[in-house]
């Protein structure tokens, strides 16, 4: 068994009081094992970053519990946080600064930490030493942040959207680095609006909504649990027009599927692909009907998140 590194269970947080505050996490739980990159997905707001802070030890934790390596991390904090990395999502460093200063002002507040040239390497800043904060691009200071939070070898690091206005190459720079670390055995929690980036680093997810987790797994998983979705157009001739709406004039098989009607698009929500997509070339075959821009997307990440957006599941919790 892995060893579990974070380990969450039940974590609430509310902002002001009792009857007039809001709980923007309200009743978190999973576990994080070593070497494993965890991803927190959601909707704005969804209570990703409150939870984050509690998992950091910035905040106390409401109510629940929280441990990393072993430890409360706001209560034992000066156990806890020289063993892990914080990487903000701003991380608002004096612009006057050189990147050189920086980093030896960031390491000078450690006990151990690498040496600044190695940790300025990793992220590819090893030419930019000499050249002052404000005159980063937003990639060059989003590396720098990533760069002060591996300063220490962290055991865990916790990037708040590390990637967030970086360019599609940056991005996968970054993406390589992130790799990199994971490979060291870095245990790495992530929040990402990127459903992209998710998946191609995340072993396990959650999305978030609402201050609750509503779905976690693999990515695999997570998508596995949507219907596939089999789309295709109609014929002219087999639609009809009903007071501006069109609808098809055929009798669609009883495919065991729901169907929706956009314009001459007819798509078809299945959880069973093989099953309809065979019976809906039978019967179109039969027929001699063209099916016109067919096309079969199985389950994905996004239509998951899109589903948890929604808030459809918000009914079934307070139903
Ligand atoms: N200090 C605060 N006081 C009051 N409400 C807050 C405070 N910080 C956050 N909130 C509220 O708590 C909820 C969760 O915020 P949080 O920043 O944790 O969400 P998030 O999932 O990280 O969002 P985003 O993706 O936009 O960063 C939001 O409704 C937010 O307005």
């Amino acid at each position: 068994m892995t060893e579990t590194i974070i380990d969450v269970d039940g974590l609430r947080r509310r902002y002001g009081g009792t009857d007039d505050g809001f709980e923007a996490v309200r009743g978190v739980s999973f576990t994080v094992h070593k070497g494993e990159l965890f991803a927190l997905l959601g909707t704005n707001g969804a209570g990703k970053t409150s939870t984050l802070e509690m998992i950091e030890g910035l905040a106390p934790a409401g109510a629940g519990s929280v441990a990393v390596l072993g430890r409360d991390p706001y209560i034992d904090r000066a156990d806890v946080r020289p063993r892990i990395g914080i990487m903000l999502q701003e991380g608002g460093f004096p612009s006057d600064l050189t990147v050189a200063e920086m980093a030896m002002m960031w390491a000078g507040m450690m006990a151990d930490h690498r040496p600044i040239s190695e940790a300025l390497e990793v992220v590819d800043l090893g030419s930019r030493t000499d050249v002052k904060i404000r005159a980063l691009s937003g990639g060059e200071r989003r590396r720098l942040d990533l760069a002060l939070a591996l300063m220490g070898r962290p055991d865990v690091l916790f990037l708040d959207e590390p990637t967030t206005g970086l360019d599609p190459q940056s991005r996968r720079a970054a993406w390589e680095l992130i790799r990199g670390l994971l490979d060291d055995g870095t245990t790495i929690v992530l929040t990402t609006h990127y459903l992209e980036e998710a998946e191609e680093l995340a072993d396990r997810i959650a999305i978030m909504d609402a201050g609750r987790i509503v779905t976690s797994g693999t990515a695999a998983e997570i998508a596995a649990a949507h219907p596939a979705r089999i789309s295709f157009e109609l014929d002219d001739a087999l639609l009809r027009a009903d007071d501006g709406a069109v609808s098809p004039r055929v009798q669609l098989p009883p495919l065991n599927a729901q169907f929706h009607t956009t314009g001459r698009r007819v798509t078809v929500h299945t959880d069973e692909v093989q099953q309809t997509l065979t019976d809906l070339l039978g019967w179109a075959n039969e027929r001699g009907i063209a099916l016109t821009g067919l096309n079969v997307r199985s389950g994905s990440l996004e239509q998951a998140f899109l589903a948890v957006a929604s808030g459809e599941h918000r009914e079934e919790i307070t139903a």
